[in-house]
């Protein structure tokens, strides 16, 4: 019996370091950008938020060797210079579309500073856009904030909901004129599985009588697919679709807030090694819903692993997405 357990603990410890081993060197991550996708994008503009890490940063590097001409909205310019002094370095190497302007910006990456915890920052970022940008093609909505402690944005909401909802709410609103004179186009919205387990509590709204931060983070991924399907609602007939995606569990540092004692860290880093998507095969199902001719016409629906997947009830409600677009339009100050 004893034999057998430490036979069986041995074996999960081995498949656990070859599955790790294969991950580290790369092996079987899936891309949709090579072969007949390599021009997909060109001529096209894409706006990508919190670009300079993780996902976001996977996902441009994947859509700039697409040839689109990538716009960065990042909170902090300096590590978004570095993010793009590396994303630059690798299209070299992979043999992109030279960096810097031509004709149609191919492979062009675009700095612009957004902190969507600051409804302030989201307007000067729009006005930018606006008197800056001829064209947009896809807006990705993508920055996040995951389980952080109570604290509120600039404007005095939950710091998860403001920044994963409120922030995004405000900005595409705001750009949706450029996108519907750039039609056909599309808004890609990077929510989670965990909207699952949120709930949208119009009462407190802003956690003053609780808060719970896996609770909060789950709320605001629920509000980013109502969001999507009441936009898609309001969009028909424009040629801008919007599509909301859930991109599995990914190796990156959006849990830089959850506390993992240090004797254990060595092993959550080996098990994500193992069983976590890497952020180029997490960005798949983004860089999918921004660019594949499949997806042309179609809006509201929700994916992962770039097929369209079913969603709970409660996040099909249509009465409760009407009631949070309202509310969310007061939140943020849009006067009708
Ligand atoms: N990593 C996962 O397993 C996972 C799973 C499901 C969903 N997601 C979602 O994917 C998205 C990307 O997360 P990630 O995993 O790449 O983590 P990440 O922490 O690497 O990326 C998040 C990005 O958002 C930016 N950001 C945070 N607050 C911001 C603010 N106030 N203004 C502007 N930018 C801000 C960060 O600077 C960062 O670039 C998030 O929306 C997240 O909820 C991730």
């Amino acid at each position: 019996m004893a034999v057998a357990t430490v036979a069986a603990l041995l074996a999960a410890l081995g498949g656990t370091l070859w599955l790790a081993a294969r991950r580290f060197v790369g092996a079987g991550v899936q891309r949709l950008h090579g072969g007949g996708n390599a021009g997909l994008m060109h001529g096209k503009t894409v706006l990508i938020t919190g670009a300079n890490s993780g996902l976001g940063r996977a996902t441009a590097a994947e859509l700039l060797r697409m040839g689109a001409r990538v716009i960065m909205g990042c909170r902090d310019r300096a590590r978004a210079e570095e993010a793009a002094g590396q994303l630059r370095r690798d299209l070299r190497q992979a043999g992109g579309p030279e960096p810097g302007p031509d004709a149609c910006g191919a492979g062009e990456l675009v700095i612009k500073e957004l902190d969507l915890a600051s409804l302030r920052s989201v307007r000067a970022f729009c006005q930018e856009m606006l008197q800056e940008e001829p064209r947009l093609d896809v807006l990705i909505n993508n920055a996040g904030i995951f389980q952080c402690p109570y604290t509120k944005t600039e404007d005095g909401f939950e710091m998860q909901f403001g920044v994963n909802h409120l922030g995004h709410f405000l900005l595409t609103n705001l750009l949706l004129g450029l996108l519907k004179s750039s039609a056909p186009s599309r808004v890609v919205v990077v929510s989670s599985k965990l909207y699952k387990y949120g709930d949208i509590n119009f009462e407190d709204l802003n956690s003053e009588q609780s808060y719970n931060k896996s609770f909060c983070y789950s709320r605001s991924k629920l509000a980013n697919i109502l969001f999507t399907r009441e936009l898609a609602r309001r969009l028909e007939g424009t040629n801008v679709t919007v599509n909301v995606l859930h991109p599995g569990i990914v190796r990156t540092n959006l849990g830089r807030h959850i506390h993992i004692p240090l004797l254990v860290k060595p092993l959550f880093n080996l098990l994500s090694w193992a069983f976590f998507k890497s952020p180029v095969e997490g960005a798949q199902t983004s860089v999918y819903l921004a660019s594949s001719p499949e997806v042309e016409g179609v809006s509201g629906k929700y994916f992962g692993d770039c097929k369209e997947e079913e969603l709970l009830p409660k996040a099909m409600d249509e009465s409760v997405a009407r009631k949070l677009w309202d509310i969310s339009e007061v939140m943020v100050g849009i006067l009708k």
